[in-house]
């Protein structure tokens, strides 16, 4: 069978504790915390989280936190530092959603658009030969794929996503790399129903692109809310047996290894850190009420499919606008359970980190 991707990626390595991110915490969260939150939002700061390469013109951020990285290294990181970034500029972006609607489409040239996008990344990487990075590519995109076809804009999507697709994960398959592909979540492609077309679709785009080896596998939660092993089945789960990650997780590996897909996992508890969730509904995936900042980055996660637990979706970046008269307005956004007012994806949610930070479990010190 496929060799694949021979070790886990994250193991004798730390991971990058992005100055985006950081800074976004000590200029925007902390100067407006009470003083007994403070000392813990600092520890937050110092927290790896992915950096989500969501335009193109983030690719010459990416060069310089490579820069960052590779100068830290030379002068003795220990453990050296990985880079972890996400790719997620595909045209068409979030084609069931409207609140992450992207910068591209593939009706005004978006296919080229994007490989241009892919082509940078990829000139970047080289360039930085020296610092392994870890990608976490797409989120949103394959999952659409299994269970939205029904929507016009993920059907009409559909055979460009998978050229998309081919294109980057053929062109990212370089030797300081490791991707892992985004898998939704148990909630959304571990259904009964769902998990089959989900690892039949995965085998697919990896063969495609050849069985790239810098493939290790696939991203699981990314911007949700499960939790990884959770006690009992919270009362939302009805119906499906993978009602955690963990479950999901080790339901999947076997149904891709058959498909020719020998793949490990990620999974993002960023914001998992509450269970069971306050969800009114298992598919209310914006900005949700109540949840905190879950187990912080570690591989310790005592599952041989499970390479890491890391934070990918950055903890009080804005899932989505609730203000129904912006063009990127999604109804989900608007739900009893989504926290509000919130503004548009990606930008900063103080509300929503004030909650994070309190509900955070484990709890940072104070
Ligand atoms: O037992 N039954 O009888 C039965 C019947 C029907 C069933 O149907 C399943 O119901 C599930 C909900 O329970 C659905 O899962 C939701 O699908 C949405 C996309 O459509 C996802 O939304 C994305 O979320 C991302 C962040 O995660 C956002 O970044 C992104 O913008 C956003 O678009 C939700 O997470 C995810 O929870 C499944 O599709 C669906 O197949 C299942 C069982
Ligand atoms: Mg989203």
């Amino acid at each position: 069978s496929t060799v694949g991707y021979p070790s886990n990626p994250f193991v004798g390595k730390q991971m990058y504790a992005n100055e985006y991110y950081s800074s976004e915490v000590v200029n925007l969260a902390i100067p407006s915390l009470p003083a007994s939150l403070k000392a813990a939002a600092s520890q937050v700061a110092k927290t790896p989280s992915f950096y989500w390469l969501d335009t193109h013109s983030k690719v010459p951020v990416m060069n310089s936190m490579l820069d960052e990285i590779e100068a830290k290294n030379k002068a003795g990181a220990s453990p050296p530092i990985i880079g972890i970034f996400v790719v997620y500029d595909l045209p068409d972006r979030d084609c069931a959603a409207y609140s992450s609607n992207g910068e591209y489409s593939y009706a005004s040239g978006g296919a080229a658009n994007y490989q241009s996008y892919i082509d940078d990344i990829a000139a970047t990487l080289t360039n930085h030969s020296s610092t392994n990075v870890v990608l976490v590519v797409e989120p949103d995109s394959l999952g659409n794929l299994v269970t939205n076809l029904n929507v016009a804009k993920c059907a009409n999507a559909a055979d460009n996503y998978k050229a998309s697709f081919k294109y980057s994960l053929s062109h990212l398959n370089l030797p300081n790399v490791a991707m892992y592909l985004d898998a939704g979540h148990a909630g959304w492609l571990g259904w009964s129903a769902n998990i089959g077309p989900a690892a039949t679709l995965f085998g697919q785009i990896y063969k495609s692109a050849g069985s790239p080896k810098a493939v290790r596998g696939l991203a699981t939660n990314v911007a949700n809310y499960n939790g990884w092993d959770v006690a009992s089945a919270p009362s939302y789960t009805q119906g499906n047996s993978n009602y955690d990650e963990k479950l999901y997780v080790d339901a999947l590996a076997p149904l891709l290894v058959q498909a020719g897909f020998p793949a490990h996992f990620i999974t993002d508890t960023g914001r998992n850190g509450v269970q069971p969730t306050s969800q009114l509904a298992w598919g209310d995936w914006c900005n949700l009420k109540g949840t905190g900042f879950g187990v912080r980055p570690t591989t310790s996660t005592g599952d041989a499919n499970e390479d890491a637990f890391v934070w990918v979706k950055p903890g009080a970046e804005s899932d989505g606008t609730s203000d129904s008269t912006a063009t990127r307005y999604d109804s989900h956004c608007g739900l009893a359970d989504a926290l509000q007012p919130a503004p548009e994806a990606g930008t900063w949610f103080q509300a929503y980190f004030q909650q994070l930070l309190t509900n955070a479990n484990p709890a940072f010190s104070s």
